[in-house]
């Protein structure tokens, strides 16, 4: 749907324009209390005129309130939040995060805060998680990006919509000045929280913010615009490439046809078989696809022999995580959720490994190496669950959890 342009920063957002935007940004589950639409909120002006405004979209969103326990006064201000949340009908929860290490700051709350939403949202039924990156959140995101010298894949910013784990990230207001989202709250009377951090120059987000001027606001536009549409085609192109030419098996391997090698392929295959959410860098793609084998981001990539033509890409075993709790839920390798219920206390989840050796991977279809680094469970170095997508009697259940697909860029910050 078209969504006309307002040009008044002081005009807010009204009903039917915020009902648009999220028309763009959809399809939308019924407006049921089984599948609630997830909502990040921070208590800044920003998350809270989203959550303002979802609340008349639709009746059934839930908040969740983040409190990264960093400052003393944190737990006070998550509380508070959710009151005035509860104020506006709105469900709200309060996630308060473990302490996780010092070093890295932003980037260790931000990954932190993901996860704890993701498990929140499953846990609630919740699929789609709108968080409130604006208009300027998108021109300082395209400049640091551009300072760091990204490719267009980094100057095309941030999706309106991107997947992490296993929920949508929906951005419905990537094309609102943040002057109108504040003039909403004003004009509904509500009152936000400034978080102190917003104005500490120790970080480069905030130095951006402070120091863009509006000419290079413009101008970040127009190259994220291009980027992204370039993006789009590019991504079109990967999709036709990967369906003809490769064919990704479900015990986490890939074959690839010669005629799909390439660097675009290679990137998106390596991040899809490593689980990991970066593409590995475009220099060190090219060398790979040059040699035509090797080792790359812990992933092997090697001549595909009894597979057919072509090469195979396997994940490292040398790179794989090593043995996690094994508890219903737990994530291994970022490549497999378990999903097994009552499991023993005792019990992890590590590589196959040598428990492989007696097995035939002929009569599996699979080569060694993808079976050497499936999940399994062990119990006093004793192999005592194989993963269900081997097909062996007593299999533990193991979904396929990557988080990142192949094709579709997920260009996620904040
Ligand atoms: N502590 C948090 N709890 C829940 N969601 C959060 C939290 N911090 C950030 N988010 C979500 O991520 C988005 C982007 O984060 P960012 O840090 O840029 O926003 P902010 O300036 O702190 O807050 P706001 O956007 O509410 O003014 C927020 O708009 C919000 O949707």
């Amino acid at each position: 749907m078209d969504v006309q342009p307002v040009t008044d920063l002081n005009a807010p957002v009204g009903a039917d324009e915020f009902s648009a935007l999220m028309e763009n940004v959809g399809p939308w589950l019924p407006d049921v209390p089984e599948a609630p639409v997830g909502l990040a909120v921070s208590g800044g002006g920003d998350s809270l005129a989203l959550a303002w405004l979802a609340k008349r979209w639709r009746r059934h969103v839930l908040a969740f309130v983040v409190d990264h326990a960093l400052r003393p006064e944190s737990g006070a201000e998550a509380l508070l939040t959710v009151e005035r949340l509860e104020a506006l009908g709105l469900q709200a929860r309060v996630l308060t995060l473990a302490p996780f290490p010092k070093g890295r700051l932003q980037e260790r709350a931000r990954d932190a805060r993901f996860a704890a939403l993701e498990e929140a949202c499953v846990e609630a039924g919740c699929l789609d998680l709108l968080v409130a990156h604006h208009l300027h959140d998108q021109d300082e995101t395209v400049w640091m990006r551009q300072h760091a010298g990204s490719g267009w894949r980094g100057l095309a910013g941030m999706e309106a919509t991107s997947l992490r784990g296993r929920v949508r990230i929906v951005r419905p207001c990537l094309t609102l000045h943040p002057e109108r989202l504040r003039a909403t709250l004003r004009a509904a009377g509500l009152m936000w929280i400034e978080d102190p951090s917003n104005q500490n120059r120790r970080f480069e987000r905030v130095r951006w913010r402070q120091d863009l001027f509006p000419t290079q606001r413009e101008e970040a536009r127009e190259w994220q615009v291009a980027a992204q549409s370039y993006r789009h085609s590019e991504d079109e192109i990967l999709a036709a490439l990967l369906a003809e030419n490769a064919v990704w098996h479900s015990t986490g391997w890939v074959h690839l046809k010669p005629a799909g090698i390439c660097e675009n392929t290679l990137s998106a295959l390596i991040r899809l078989v490593s689980g990991r959410p970066y593409r590995p860098s475009r220099g060190q793609v090219l060398a790979l696809a040059q040699q035509g084998h090797g080792t790359l981001a812990g992933v092997i990539m090697r001549p595909a022999g009894r597979f057919g033509e072509g090469v195979m890409l396997v994940r490292e075993e040398r790179a794989v995580q090593r043995p996690v709790v094994a508890e219903t839920g737990a994530l291994w390798d970022r490549r497999w959720r378990c999903d097994a219920d009552g499991l023993p206390t005792d019990c992890l989840i590590g590589a196959l490994g040598d428990g492989a050796l007696k097995m035939d991977t002929r009569r599996l279809g699979l080569p060694l190496g993808a079976l050497r680094t499936l999940p399994a469970l062990w119990q006093n170095g004793q192999i005592i669950g194989l993963p269900d997508v081997l097909k062996e009697a007593g299999a533990v259940p193991f979904l396929w959890a990557g988080g990142v697909p192949a094709t579709g860029e997920n260009g996620a910050t904040g």
